[in-house]
């Protein structure tokens, strides 16, 4: 048992978005953002839902921001996507098995957390849940032991960290320093022969802007079945195409080891953000589905578990890169040597500058510089709630 103070009270927020930016739900964003302007999914088979992903609630849960305070005062916080249903789960199910507690037991914490919403969770929302106090509690623990969570990971293997930028400007990403550019697919296999066309002449364009050399990739987000994603892997082959991400259903594990299969020699095929648990990510791995794991730290179980994640993909020689999840990933990615790269999501509307990913929510959020960022080694995740956001507690206990 540890000397540290024990666990008082744990909190759960909702932030509701005043229309400054989603926060850690960044899908959240107001009209015209590149981030919901006209992607693959697959709802697109409804016209009705084919514009925009708010259209059908992408939405619909907001950020959820989950406070654990020892008993000294000291607060760990972090934020995730969860909003009011993941709010509840913290305060009516996760909390009893934190308060009280010592806070250094991070695995007795998550098993219980974990197996006692087994009937009901196992991913998704409740693994959301999960994660978000997992992480709130790496940060007070950073926080009470005054270190930074990669110093609690076993320290940094490389002096800063190295990105590739998400969105739908890949010659800005490339200005702006960073190693490659992700594009989210606009079109899919409702739209046809003509979508593919259009989807190989954005390739080519981005190509023809971005030079031989830039790494440029696709985020299909679900939206395709394994026939069109094979064809569009080796369409955009010619021009280049780094990889091909989340191209299937998450649960489509024998379609990703076809997909895996039948890509051209030399592109990658990665997934997992939408996976969740070691379990998960095993099943991946073990079915040969990919070459790249990205899981969310935030929606994957927390930092607990992605330690366990990453191993399983190291010990196969799979790169586990996180998905965009600012400081959460950062603080992971620079401890492992099977995560030699980073994402950046551009939240900025026209995808053409550099702005916190979670913003308005952290204080203190770093962002790259020329592509790169030397993650701060203040303690926790080193950043402070922006208590200026219209936070609210929907089930406080007394
Ligand atoms: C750009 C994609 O459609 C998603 O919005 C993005 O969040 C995610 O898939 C990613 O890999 O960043
Ligand atoms: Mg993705």
């Amino acid at each position: 048992m540890s000397r540290l103070p024990r666990i008082k009270h744990v909190r759960a927020f909702v932030v509701k978005n005043d229309g400054t930016g989603g926060g850690a739900d960044y899908h959240d964003q107001g009209d015209g953002h590149w981030i919901d302007d006209h992607i693959a999914t697959p709802m697109a088979k409804y016209p009705e839902y084919r514009q925009s992903r708010r259209s059908f609630g992408i939405n619909v849960l907001g950020t959820l921001v989950v406070e654990i305070e020892a008993e000294n005062g000291v607060v760990g916080f972090a934020v995730t996507t969860g909003g009011e249903p993941a709010a509840y789960i913290v305060e009516k199910h996760l909390a009893r098995f934190l308060e009280g507690r010592d806070p250094s037991e991070v695995e007795k914490i998550w098993d219980q957390m974990y197996f006692s919403t087994q009937y009901y969770g196992r991913k998704g929302l409740v693994v959301n849940a999960i994660s978000g106090v997992d992480l709130a509690l790496w940060d007070l623990l950073g926080r009470l032991r005054q270190e930074p969570v990669f110093a609690m990971l076993g320290g940094a293997v490389r002096d800063e960290l190295i990105f590739y930028a998400t969105g739908a400007r890949p010659d800005k990403a490339k200005e702006l320093g960073f190693i490659g550019g992700k594009m989210p697919l606009h079109h899919g296999p409702a739209e046809g022969e003509e979508g593919l066309h259009k989807t190989i002449a954005e390739l080519e364009a981005m190509r023809n802007a971005c030079g031989d050399d830039f790494w440029l990739m696709f985020d299909c987000w679900m939206a395709l079945d394994l026939n069109y994603a094979t064809r569009l892997a080796h369409e955009a082959h010619k021009l280049g195409l780094k990889w091909i991400e989340e191209a299937l259903s998450p649960d489509d594990y024998w379609g990703y080891q076809a997909l895996k299969k039948n890509a051209p020699k030399g592109m990658l095929v990665t997934t997992g953000e939408h996976e969740a648990t070691r379990w998960g990510f095993r099943m991946l791995l073990e079915m040969e589905c990919c070459d790249i794991i990205q899981p969310d730290v935030g929606w994957c179980g927390g930092v607990t578990e992605l330690q366990k994640i990453s191993a399983l993909a190291d010990a196969k020689g799979v790169l586990m890169i996180p998905h965009g999840s600012s400081v959460y990933s950062y603080h992971f990615v620079v401890t492992r040597h099977n995560s030699p790269f980073a994402e950046f999501l551009m939240m900025a509307p026209g995808a053409d500058e550099v702005v916190p990913m979670f913003h308005p929510q952290l204080i203190g959020e770093p962002v790259p510089v020329n592509g790169r960022l030397k993650v701060p080694d203040t303690p926790g995740f080193g950043v402070e709630l922006n208590r200026d956001i219209a936070l609210h507690r929907p089930y406080a206990r007394p």
